[in-house]
């Protein structure tokens, strides 16, 4: 790795930019970053990382070899048409917008690249983000690498086809706020049955910890794992009857089902756009 050129600061940059700092995969001073026009946002993340950043398209690309789209996807399409002259077949593109194809990157780009599309989820920015990755056929086996060791700063990786990117974009890409809403609902009923609510959250928090471990670690199903839990005739079964009676398990499938929709929608439309646009 020589040199990566990140386009977009936000939350999801700074994410990438703190785990390969940490994990000294690469130099900060070769890590440069621009953004549309925050510069105080651009300062504060050369003071905190020690990374640079430019405006100056020339000096961000010069060398570059790895360049990471993290704008809004509303954004992709004026963003990659003003770097489009710096972007070159030899350089990993590596996308985190959600629900641009890479179809919809070349066609802005005008040009074939070597492509890596990735949905990681926001836990990146404590390492431990669940990022599923799909490339394209021009991406070389030391890109390959490249990328797992990339992402692997920020958490755990796994290969998709692109054509999976949705169902993973609304399962984990969207996940983590699931998980908060499922916090928050602990929460607020914790406080009903009298429990003070800092004190919940940190019991909630660790029983979702220990629950994901065993999950991980254990040889057992998940549906095993609760049956466990569950004595007959005690609290569980009585908690848990009410979950079925209210379909939360048919909740959880309309919720991922819609939200794999909406980043099909989302893409579909940006990929019906561009090719509306295309000289016949
Ligand atoms: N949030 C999430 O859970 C997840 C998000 N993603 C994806 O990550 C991407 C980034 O999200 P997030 O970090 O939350 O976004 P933010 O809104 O925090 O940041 C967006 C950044 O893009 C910059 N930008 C906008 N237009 C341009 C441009 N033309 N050229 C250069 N930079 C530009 C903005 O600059 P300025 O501030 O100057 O306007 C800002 O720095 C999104 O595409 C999203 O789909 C992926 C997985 C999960
Ligand atoms: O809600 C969104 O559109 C983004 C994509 C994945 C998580 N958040």
């Amino acid at each position: 790795m020589n040199k990566i050129a990140i386009v977009g600061a936000g939350s999801m940059a700074e994410a990438f930019i703190s785990g390969i700092v940490e994990n000294d995969l690469i130099d900060k001073k070769n890590i440069w970053i621009t953004n549309n026009s925050n510069k105080e946002r651009l300062s504060n993340l050369h003071g905190r990382y020690g990374v640079n950043s430019t405006y100056d398209l020339n000096e961000l690309f010069d060398g570059a070899d790895i360049v990471v789209l993290a704008m809004k996807p509303k954004d992709a399409a004026s963003a990659i048409n003003q770097i489009r002259e710096h972007l070159t077949e030899q350089m990993l593109v590596i996308s985190v917008l959600a629900g641009v194809s890479m179809y919809a990157i070349e066609t802005l780009a005008k040009k074939p690249l070597s492509i890596v599309r990735a949905m990681p989820n926001t836990s990146a920015t404590v390492g431990k983000s669940a990022t599923a990755v799909a490339v394209n056929t021009r991406v070389s086996e030391d890109q390959i690498k490249k990328t797992e060791k990339l992402f692997g700063t920020v958490g755990l990786t796994t290969f998709v086809e692109e054509e999976q990117l949705d169902a993973v974009t609304g399962l984990s890409g969207s996940g983590p706020a699931y998980i908060y809403y499922l916090i928050e609902a602990m929460e607020n009923s914790a406080v009903e049955v009298g429990l003070e609510k800092q004190m919940a959250q940190e019991l909630i928090v660790q029983t979702l910890i220990g629950a994901a471990e065993m999950v991980k670690k254990s040889t057992k199903t998940s549906e095993q794992l609760r049956l466990d839990v569950t004595s007959p005739g005690g609290t569980t079964e009585a908690g848990i009857k009410i979950l079925e009676e209210k379909g939360v398990q048919e909740a959880f499938l309309a919720c991922i089902k819609a939200a794999t929709a909406q980043s099909k929608k989302m893409g579909d439309a940006l990929c019906s756009q561009l090719a509306a646009e295309q000289p016949s």
